[in-house]
């Protein structure tokens, strides 16, 4: 049976929740098949899937259309075009991106991969931070070396439901850190191309810090989707993280939000929370850029120790503060990402021929 036009307008109404925009606005399909009525989002959000069955139950109710079962089935919109390089099976990239080193790019890029996966989608990471890769370690894979059948192309190192790869598996990360611009660039894009990723919604990139020539070269060379900026709040790292957003907008990426980490330190004693590095850094920069800040990460030994024994928090303790921040985060990238393919799409012009 296909699904009448009443129902189908009633349910193009729904919200998504990370964008505020109607279900029809987004592109969402459906499909009614001897009672069961079937989603098909662009996003990933597993809690929005009881109060979405709901209204979806609701929606027939209302036009006395029997709905005996609702299954919502999401996928990435296909950003990556085929014939990418090695990359074909890819949906989206998403690079996460810091304007300097140290402000926990990789963390919120370990994390925020894994919770992409948490909500059900399957992702990949790449470690292209050439000069201190960090996701083996975080991953708890350090150690592995990626399987070749071929000694030309590399099967992922899988870790904790996702598929990663990183110069930290197959190279002297001391030899790395001599690298000048060109052989850091071209170590990159051998990374991507070179690994034979699996059907992926989505691959997070950890980029190298800082906003540079090889940054600005990956960016360019890598059919990035968008960019995640991650700062600490104080002015200085700020500062770097606008030239961050200044550079994405350079090349055309759009750039989904920026993460504030470190951004408070709550007392263990008292429960106080002290703003150390400053406040509403991440709030003057969003209005200055335009980009909105995703999410706000606490100064949180448990962040650290975590990533350093290979279970980042999201995996670690998923029902914790600090893991539904990263959730949040997430869900707010992957309907970022839907909302801007729908809107890049829809801005084709149609072009009459008489
Ligand atoms: N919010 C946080 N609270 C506590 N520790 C954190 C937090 N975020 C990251 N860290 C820790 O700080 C250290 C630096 O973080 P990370 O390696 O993610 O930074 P980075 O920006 O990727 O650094 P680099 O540019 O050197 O690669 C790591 O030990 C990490 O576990």
């Amino acid at each position: 049976m296909s699904i009448s036009p009443e129902l189908l307008s009633s349910l193009s109404t729904i919200e998504e929740p990370a964008t505020g925009r109607a279900l029809g606005e987004l592109g969402a399909s459906f499909t009614l098949q001897s009672g069961v009525l079937t989603a098909y989002l662009g996003c990933f959000n597993r809690d929005w899937q009881g109060p979405l069955t709901e209204q979806i139950q609701q929606a027939g109710n209302l036009l006395g259309i029997a709905i005996d079962r609702v299954e919502i089935e999401s996928s990435a919109p296909k950003y990556v075009e085929s014939e990418s390089n090695g990359l074909a099976n890819v949906s989206a990239i998403i690079a996460v991106a810091s304007g300097k080193g140290g402000v926990g790019k990789s963390a919120t890029a370990a994390n925020l991969a894994l919770a992409l996966a948490f909500d059900g989608a399957r992702v990949g990471l790449v470690d292209a931070d050439i000069y201190g890769p960090s996701v083996p370690i975080m991953l708890g894979a350090e150690g592995k070396t990626p399987a070749s059948d071929d000694g030309k192309k590399m099967n992922p190192v899988q870790a904790h439901g996702i598929y990663c790869n990183s110069l930290g598996f197959i190279i002297d990360s001391d030899k790395a850190a001599v690298w000048r611009g060109p052989m850091a660039s071209g170590a990159l894009q051998q990374l991507l191309n070179d690994t034979i990723w699996p059907e992926l919604d989505y691959l997070v990139v950890d980029m190298p810090p800082g906003t540079g020539d090889i940054q600005l070269t990956l960016a360019q060379k890598v059919p990035v989707s968008t960019a995640l900026v991650v700062t600490t709040p104080q002015n200085l790292a700020l500062s770097d993280a606008r030239r961050g957003v200044d550079m994405f907008n350079q090349v055309s990426i759009p750039v989904c939000g920026v993460v504030e980490n470190m951004s408070y330190y709550t007392c263990d004693a008292c429960g106080h929370q002290n703003a150390i590095f400053g406040e509403s850094g991440g709030d003057a920069l969003a209005a200055e850029t335009g980009v909105p800040v995703l999410g706000r990460l606490p100064l949180d030994p448990n962040i650290r120790a975590d990533a350093d024994a290979g279970n980042p928090t999201v995996i670690k303790s998923p029902d914790s503060d600090v893991a539904n921040r990263y959730i949040a985060i997430a869900r707010k990238v992957s309907a970022f990402l839907w909302s801007r393919f729908q809107a890049s799409q829809s801005a084709v012009p149609i072009i009459e021929i008489e």
